[in-house]
C-alpha cells in the first residue's frame, strides 16, 4: 500500500497485467524459438462461433499475441446458427491437425448449442483452456506432484500475477467469488494446490452474508460479472483485490461500450495490492494460453 504524502489516504499498489504479459511474451518468444530450432512450430486454434464482439476482440487478441511471439495461428470460425454437428465436425479436424498443438472454444456459446458435449469433445492433449473433464478431473485428483497437462489459463493467470509482484499466497485466506467453470470453480482448485497453498472460500449467488466472508479475506478474487459488487467496505484494509469479472455497458458520456469491473473504484484506496480491470488478469489470461500451448508443444518434442 502506498501513502499519498500530506493527503492522509492510502493507495493500492497496482498488479499491473500488461506488464506482466509482456514479460511473459517475452520468455515464451525464447522458447518457440527453441522449439522452431528443433523444427517444430507452435500452433494454437481457436474456434469462434457467432460474432458476438467481444468474443471476436479476445479472439483477435489471441491470434495477434501468438503471432507475435512466431507461433502459427489457426481462426476458424462458425455462424451464430451452426449446428451442434458441424461445431463438433470442426472439433474432430482440429484434433486430427498435426499442425495444431493446442486449440480453444471461445466462450460463452450461442444458446442452442451444447457447451460441456463440446468441450468433452477436444482431445484433451489439445485442451488449451484446460477445461476438458479429463484435465479438470486431474487437477481435482492431483494436489501434490506437477500437472502434465494445461491449466484453466485465467486462474493460472491470477496466480502468476501475484507471484510476479512478490506476492506469496502460502497461509492466506483467499475468498473467491463467482462459481463459473472458467474461473470460480478452478481458482479454487489451483489455489489450494500443495504448491500455492492457500485456504479458499468459494462464494456465489446462494450465499449468506457475503460481505460477511469478503471482509475476512486477505485476498479477493471478483469473478461474479456483477458490475462494482465489491465495495470499499467489504474489504479489509490491505487485502489483495483482483478484479476479474466483466460488464460492458455504454458510457452515458461517450455512448461507447466501457468495460466495468466487480470492483467498485474505490476500492483502491483501502485494499493493498489491486489488480485492474481492464489491464489486469484480462491480459494474463491470453498469455496463460499461449503458455499452455508451448508447454505442449514442448512436452511433445520431448523438453522437460
Ligand atoms: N474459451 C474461453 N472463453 C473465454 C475465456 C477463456 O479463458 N476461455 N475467458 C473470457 C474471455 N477472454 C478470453 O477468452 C479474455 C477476456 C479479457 C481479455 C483482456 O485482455 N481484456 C482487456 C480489456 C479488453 C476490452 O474489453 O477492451 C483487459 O482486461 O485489459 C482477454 C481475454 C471469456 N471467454
Amino acid at each position: 500500500m502506498v501513502s499519498e504524502a500530506g493527503t492522509g489516504t492510502m493507495t493500492a499498489q497496482i498488479l499491473d497485467g500488461k506488464a506482466a504479459s509482456a514479460a511473459i511474451k517475452d520468455e515464451l518468444a525464447e522458447r518457440v524459438a527453441a522449439l522452431k530450432a528443433r523444427g517444430v512450430t507452435p500452433g494454437i486454434a481457436t474456434v469462434l462461433v457467432g460474432a458476438d464482439p467481444a468474443s471476436q476482440l479476445y479472439v483477435g487478441m489471441k491470434h495477434k499475441r501468438s503471432e507475435a511471439i512466431g507461433m502459427n495461428s489457426i481462426q476458424r470460425e462458425l455462424p451464430a446458427d451452426a449446428t451442434q454437428e458441424q461445431v463438433e465436425a470442426l472439433i474432430d479436424e482440429l484434433n486430427a491437425d498435426e499442425s495444431c498443438h493446442g486449440y480453444i472454444v471461445q466462450l460463452p456459446l450461442p444458446k442452442h448449442l451444447d457447451t460441456d458435449a463440446i468441450l468433452e469433445r477436444i482431445d484433451p492433449a489439445k485442451d488449451a483452456d484446460g477445461l476438458h473433464p479429463t484435465n479438470l478431473g486431474r487437477l481435482v485428483l492431483n494436489v501434490n506432484g506437477p500437472i502434465e497437462t494445461p491449466l484453466p489459463c485465467t486462474p493460472r493467470g491470477v496466480i502468476e500475477l501475484l507471484l510476479r509482484n512478490d506476492y506469496d499466497l502460502a497461509g492466506k485466506h483467499v475468498v473467491v467469488v463467482g462459481r463459473g467453470v472458467t474461473i470460480g470453480r478452478s481458482m479454487g482448485l489451483l489455489l489450494t494446490r500443495r504448491q500455492v497453498n492457500a485456504t479458499v472460500t468459494l462464494t456465489h449467488t446462494g450465499t449468506v452474508d457475503m460481505a460477511h466472508h469478503l471482509k475476512q479475506a486477505d485476498v479477493i478474487v471478483a469473478a461474479a460479472g456483477v458490475k462494482h459488487i465489491v465495495k470499499p467496505e467489504h474489504v479489509k484494509p490491505g487485502a489483495a483485490v483482483l478484479d476479474v469479472g466483466v460488464t460492458r455497458e455504454d458510457d452515458p458520456e461517450t455512448g461507447k461500450q466501457k468495460v466495468y469491473g466487480d470492483v467498485d473504484p474505490g476500492v483502491r484506496e483501502v485494499a493493498g495490492f489491486l489488480s485492474p480491470n481492464p489491464g489486469g488478469v484480462g491480459p494474463m489470461t491470453v498469455a496463460l494460453l499461449m503458455t499452455n500451448v508451448v508447454e505442449t508443444a514442448e512436452r511433445q518434442a520431448g523438453i522437460a
